[in-house]
């Protein structure tokens, strides 16, 4: 791993930052290797994607294991996107999401501050555990997130890992049971139930890991930048095209996957597109600093905060429903004060950004 590379994967907030002028919109990492965001070569790569392969994050795929979802390839993958997509719709849990909204509303203590990210990160994995297991299991949502938190907390051991023992997987074999287990018991049967038995476990803890870290980001991230911005919390309860804009331009500034996954040409060259830069971007955006709702829509290849070609996010729909339920709610039932600390440095999990953990919200009864 060269210099820069290690730049990269220790710290990749302040190495795009630094990249980010590049008129040119791509640096080369290592030979071979190249992070993109020039909306042209973004585009034409989207639009090309079927034709190239999308090799497994080292920093993932010993947590998600080599069947997940996220590089699988060629007819498997066509499949198993013909059977996620009808099931991941996100009118069919409206009634699921509401109840869970509720639930979680209620648990707020009324004035005590809370982790604006913990409470959104808590909420989105019951939601997830719900629409996966058909139940609510809080207990196995908790050790789940223990063992995530353990394998993706350190950037510096989840590097040492991929250098000293890479291919290992870095699986919990007494979770990986109780997961299977539960998706097995499932009554009615869930969503474990269309996945095909033989990776099963990779499929759930894919399903589980994607479809609630990054949802959960993103609300935060609303709620930061309608807090960050006078008016807007009040002018947002009588308007719902404000709310998709605020919601937008939140995925714009601060989105949650901070680089979709790496594309390979058939002679073997790497290419990393990077959102947070392409979102960045001074030529595409004017102020791209600012967080401004109104702005025109971009132009083609300049907005992909959930990535694109054939492997753009199955979760999209599920995801835009939840942030707009919860943030809806949260504005129509309290009253939100956040407390942010001197520095808001971005938490990185892998390449997800979210919000930091003492970024605390006050939430109080609205009469
Ligand atoms: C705001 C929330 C979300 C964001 C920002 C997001 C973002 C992304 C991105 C950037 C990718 C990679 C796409 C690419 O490489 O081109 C992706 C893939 C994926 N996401 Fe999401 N996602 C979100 C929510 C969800 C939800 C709720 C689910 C539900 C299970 C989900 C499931 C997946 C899956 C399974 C993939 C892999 C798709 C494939 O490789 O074919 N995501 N997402």
């Amino acid at each position: 791993m060269n210099r820069t590379e290690l730049r990269f994967a220790l710290q990749l907030i302040g190495f795009l930052d630094a990249v980010g002028d590049f008129e040119d919109g791509l640096v080369k990492l290592r030979d071979r290797r190249w992070l993109v965001w020039h909306p042209d070569v973004m585009a034409a790569l989207f639009r090309h994607d079927r034709a190239l392969r999308h090799p497994p994050s080292r920093t993932l795929s010993p947590l998600l294991g080599n069947r997940s979802v996220l590089w699988l390839d060629g007819e498997e993958h066509t499949a198993y996107r013909r059977t996620l997509a009808p099931v991941l719709r996100g009118s069919r849990y409206h009634d699921l999401i509401g109840e869970m909204v509720e639930r979680s509303l209620a648990e707020l203590p009324s004035g005590d501050p809370v982790s604006l990210a913990g409470w959104t990160r808590k909420l989105t994995l019951r939601i997830m555990g719900r629409i996966i297991f058909g139940v609510d299991d809080d207990e196995l949502l908790t050790a789940f997130t223990r063992w995530l938190d353990r394998r993706l907390g350190s950037r510096v051991r989840t590097l040492a890992h991929r250098c000293f023992t890479p291919g290992t997987t870095r699986f919990d074999p007494h979770l990986d049971r109780l997961l299977l287990q539960r998706a097995r018991s499932a009554e009615p049967p869930a969503l474990a139930a269309c996945l095909p038995p033989d990776d099963l476990r990779d499929q759930i803890v894919s399903l589980l890991f994607a479809g609630h870290e990054t949802t959960a980001s993103a609300t935060a991230w609303t709620v930061y930048w309608i807090d960050r911005t006078p008016g807007l919390a009040e002018q947002l309860l009588t308007d719902e095209t404000l709310l998709d804009a605020t919601i937008t331009e939140s995925l714009r500034l601060s989105p949650p996957a901070t680089l979709a996954g790496n594309r390979m040409s058939d002679d073997g060259m790497v290419i990393t597109p990077s959102i947070y830069l392409a979102h960045r971007r001074a030529a595409t955006y004017e102020n791209p600093h600012t967080f401004d709702p109104s702005r025109k829509p971009p132009p083609p290849g300049a907005f992909f905060p959930f990535g694109g070609g054939v492997r753009h996010c199955p979760g999209k729909d599920l995801a835009l429903t939840e942030i707009r339920m919860i943030v809806t709610a949260l504005l129509r039932h309290r009253r939100i004060r956040l407390n942010a600390p001197r520095s808001c440095t971005p938490q990185l999990r892998g390449a997800a950004m979210a919000p930091p953990p003492s970024l605390a919200m006050v939430a109080t009864c609205r009469r």
